[in-house]
């Protein structure tokens, strides 16, 4: 659905050379730390900015040459400027008719009333969640097959990040045609949610690994420097000097069990898993 092959962006200290694929029917995650890249990477697939090198299709199609009916297949949160503080939620869902042949009026106005926003207060009186809430449904109303949605959940409290990610769950699961890309720099936030998690740093793509994989088959190793020499590397992805030792991240947390019954071996968690794969230093 979504495909991003080589593409390089060069700001004056910042290159970006990334490459994605967002199957039919996945949510797939972008994590990384402040600073990755991940904004970049949409401004880019939004085609708000443009590629040096590499393609990016959307459908099957170069993204500067998408028709404007498959244009609007494309949901995404609009910026904050969208949302003038004297609007109502009234307001808005006449100017959304206008601009979406395919936004639906009487279930958007549902579900912002399911989720306690009120239809007839100017968005000045909303909090950051409301307003987080409001964008994602307004994300969600007007039908579309590809959701962008960079840090949809930043600067949220967990109730309301639940309430968020419960959202496009629903989303996903009323059609099997749709797919989302989601980015944030919390890597458990899309735990629940993503079929598959990109990690990127500094531009590029660390790893990309199914979320049940990263849950079942990753781990960390604790290693004293002393035992460090004798073990077997082989399925070593990060290998990370500490005070005691080495903390090494695995994809093979079963064979290093059995192998080596007596070492500390933890399934570590995504934002664990993501610490190690940006840390400064740290050698693959
Ligand atoms: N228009 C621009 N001109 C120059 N540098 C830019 C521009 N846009 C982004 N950058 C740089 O590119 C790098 C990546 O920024 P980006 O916003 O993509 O990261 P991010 O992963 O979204 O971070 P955050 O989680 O903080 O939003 C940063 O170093 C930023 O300063």
């Amino acid at each position: 659905m979504l495909q991003l092959n080589a593409v390089t962006k060069h700001y004056p200290h910042f290159d970006l050379n990334i490459s994605l694929n967002v199957p039919t029917g996945q949510i797939i995650g972008l994590v990384g730390r402040n600073g990755a890249g991940k904004s970049t990477t949409f401004e880019l697939i939004l085609g708000l900015t443009q590629p040096d090198h590499g393609q990016i299709t959307i459908f099957g199609k170069p993204v500067a040459q998408l028709p404007p009916a498959q244009r609007s297949l494309i949901g995404t949160t609009f910026p904050d400027s969208f949302f003038a503080e004297t609007f109502t939620i009234n307001d808005l869902t006449r100017i959304l008719k206008a601009t979406y042949t395919t936004f639906s009026a009487s279930t958007f106005q549902t579900a912002c009333t399911h989720y306690q926003l009120p239809l007839a207060k100017p968005l000045r009186t909303f909090s950051t969640g409301m307003l987080a809430k409001l964008k994602l449904l307004v994300a969600l109303h007007h039908n579309a097959k590809l959701l962008i949605l960079d840090e949809p959940t930043a600067g949220l409290d967990v109730v309301v990040r639940q309430q968020l990610l419960g959202l496009l769950q629903d989303y996903l699961d009323s059609d099997p045609q749709r797919s989302i890309l989601i980015s944030s720099h919390i890597a458990s936030d899309l735990e629940q949610l993503c079929d598959q998690l990109i990690f990127i740093e500094q531009g590029q793509v660390v790893l990309q690994e199914e979320t049940d994989v990263l849950l079942n088959a990753y781990g960390v190793l604790q290693v004293a420097a002393a035992d460090f020499a004798n073990l077997d590397q082989a399925h070593l992805l990060v290998t990370q000097p500490t005070d005691f030792g080495y903390l090494c991240l695995t994809n093979e947390r079963q064979y290093y069990h059995e192998t080596y019954p007596q070492l500390v071996i933890e399934p570590g968690s995504l934002d664990q898993i993501l610490l190690l794969l940006t840390k400064e230093g740290v050698t693959a």
